[in-house]
């Protein structure tokens, strides 16, 4: 745990800019070496078209012109994992959906496996909604339809046995999201993909052991699940809990991916800050939603069974898309322009105080490499609002977007202090949600007193500085220059900036800085401009993150001499750890009152005679 404190605010993958050079140089020849067995096996076009805790996808066109997909195992996982996916293409074998692209081959390479099968057409529904923020009533209800159907095809399995009849072997996925659903947006057609995750199922839909005769009711074993643990963003409880299979694990998945799309969100923990029933969804479907992400066992089985059964009437609702509450941005979001493509990474610090003491933690003594991606055992003894947050802030890195903000709870209300940069305004609508989410689940926390801050930078930015062992000084043989902007802006009153210091030590950032560094970080922070700089010192490797802006075009000298005298003495640095300082433009932070959650929103009974709000 407290080595993984080290690295927790990496969100999701670490950006290759991040890795060492030797991990980034290991990576890049890896995937160049898939690339080119897949040449060697006749196929052409090769590009890699995802990544996941598991494995690196490729696309590649057979002599028949026709796209495969190839799924390699990560060579960093141990052997166990890696057999998965062995089991994986056994599973999809099996399957004969037309929302469930086919498997065609596995082959092994000299213990490199590699699944082949269809390509699920589209984009997945993770990067359409970063892509176009809540998607339209419409679309939502057209994949719910969808996924509706195949978990019904996935709970009346049947297989021949050996003995030549047809058993019922009903089969969970496990690991419904966002990234697993590729979207067709020309045929408007759903593939679910992923079955890494998927298990017969111990349990049917009324929680009776799936048993075909005696025989193997004698020697099912009840007593151990055979369960994955999927994404723990999205599977419900009993999933994580480690409840024995059950059809019902997949009708967990399937609601909290529409609750994120439907929501611009990327987990399922928001829904008591933002429910349902203020997403503009019909009011049944909201109701049908809420239910299945209740912590209510009754409840959720009785939402997931008009989830499945409720096809046809959700098929005939007529709903054009209307406009019912356009989306303001509440803080100011700047556009900003880039030549280069920015590869963003959010450092948040102060989370300690988000912990709920004294709640029982599922996911201590769980080893799996989903886990070890998302650093997400970080988020056990939160509650599911804190959840909310930490990933709704963590969702800022998908975009090209630099700056901070810090978050204050005080007894009167929230206080936001902010600088958020964008450089690419194709996003502006799905940042401005995301945005406002997290202002949202934030007025929703039940604190009254603490001091949240978030970091963005570029990582192609961040400065590298390697060496043998922790006994050693860091040295740099060319000083490079911290990059900074200058938007000269005309003197604010004294004491409206936001300062390095005014927040005090932070009780998450354990690295202790020589006085020799701190010397510069004190006069910058007596320079008008905004910015944060972060130290993250490992044994052996130094990164300095950064991003800069001088208000004060008189002090370009005195700014790069105090950020040149930083990297003049990293030689003092004696310690690991984290450690950051930000600095924000204005103090005069924009106040939000606390509420339970946010307020009701239906799709209008009768679209034909609605009115827009603010017409
Ligand atoms: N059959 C397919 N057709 C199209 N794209 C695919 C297919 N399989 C995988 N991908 C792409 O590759 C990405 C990663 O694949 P996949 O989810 O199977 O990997 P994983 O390592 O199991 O991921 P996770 O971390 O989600 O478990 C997907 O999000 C998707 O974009």
């Amino acid at each position: 745990m407290e080595s993984n404190l080290k690295n927790f605010y990496i969100a999701d993958e670490q950006s290759i800019y991040l890795l060492s050079a030797n991990d980034a140089k290991k990576l890049r020849d890896w995937v160049e070496l898939c690339k080119t067995q897949l040449r060697k096996m006749g196929y052409s076009n090769v590009e890699m078209i995802g990544k996941g805790a598991f494995g690196f996808v490729f696309v590649g066109t057979d002599k028949n012109q026709t796209e495969r997909v190839f799924k390699f195992s990560r060579i960093t996982l141990a052997q166990n994992i890696r057999e998965r996916l062995e089991e994986e293409g056994y599973m999809l074998n099996l399957l004969n959906h037309p929302n469930i692209p086919a498997f065609i081959d596995f082959q092994s390479i000299k213990k490199q496996g590699i699944l082949v099968m269809h390509r699920g057409k589209g984009i997945d529904l993770h990067e359409l909604s970063k892509l176009r923020g809540r998607l339209p009533v419409s679309t939502v209800i057209k994949i719910a339809i969808q996924l509706a159907n195949i978990i019904k095809y996935l709970r009346s399995f049947t297989m021949l046995s050996a003995s030549g009849q047809f058993e019922n072997k009903p089969i969970v996925h496990g690991d419904i999201k966002p990234s697993n659903l590729m979207w067709d947006e020309a045929t408007e057609t759903l593939s679910l993909i992923d079955w890494g995750s998927c298990v017969f199922a111990q349990l049917d839909e009324n929680a009776q052991p799936v048993v075909n005769n005696v025989m193997e009711l004698m020697s099912a074993d009840m007593q151990n699940t055979n369960a994955r643990l999927g994404d723990v963003y999205f599977i419900g409880d009993e999933q994580l809990n480690g409840a024995l299979s059950n059809t019902r694990f997949d009708e967990q998945g399937a609601a909290a991916t529409l609750y994120a799309i439907a929501s611009n969100q990327n987990c399922r923990y928001g829904y008591n800050a933002i429910p349902p029933s203020s997403l503009g969804l019909p009011k049944a479907f909201a109701q049908t939603l809420n239910h299945l992400l209740s912590h209510d066992e009754e409840l959720k089985c009785h939402a997931g069974d008009q989830f499945i059964n409720h096809v046809q009437q959700m098929e005939n609702w007529y709903l054009p898309d209307l406009e019912l509450e356009p989306e303001s941005a509440y803080i100011p979001i700047w556009n900003k322009r880039s030549n280069t493509k920015l590869d963003t990474v959010v450092y948040s610090s102060r989370k300690s105080f988000l912990r709920q003491q004294g709640i029982h933690s599922a996911l201590y003594g769980v080893k799996d490499a989903q886990l070890d991606k998302y650093y997400k055992n970080y988020l056990q003894g939160m509650g599911d609002n804190e959840k909310a947050f930490v990933a709704t802030v963590s969702r800022l890195s998908e975009f090209p977007i630099v700056g901070g903000f810090a978050i204050h709870w005080l007894e009167d209300g929230v206080y936001v202090d902010s600088n958020l940069n964008l450089f690419d305004d194709v996003y502006r609508k799905s940042v401005t949600e995301t945005v406002n989410n997290i202002i949202d689940i934030a007025r929703s926390l039940d604190l009254r007193d603490g001091i949240f801050k978030s970091c963005l930078f570029d990582a192609k930015n961040t400065i590298h500085v390697e060496r043998e062992n922790e006994n050693q000084q860091f040295e740099l043989t060319h000083i490079p220059n911290i990059p900074f902007e200058i938007t000269h802006t005309p003197e604010v009153e004294q004491g409206k900036q936001h300062s390095y210091f005014e927040d005090g030590d932070d009780p998450d950032e354990r690295l202790r800085l020589p006085e020799q560094i701190m010397a510069h970080i004190v006069a910058l922070n007596e320079i008008r401009h905004t910015g944060c700089i972060i130290f993250e010192v490992l044994p052996k490797h130094l990164k300095i993150h950064n991003y800069y802006n001088l208000l004060d075009k008189t002090k370009v000298g005195e700014f790069t001499f105090h950020l040149n005298g930083i990297l003049q003495n990293i030689k003092y640095i004696d310690d690991v750890g984290v450690s950051g300082f930000m600095k924000l433009p204005y103090k005069d932070a924009k106040l939000f009152c606390y509420q339970t959650c946010r307020s009701d929103l239906y799709y209008p009974q009768d679209p034909k005679s609605f009115i827009p709000k603010n017409s």
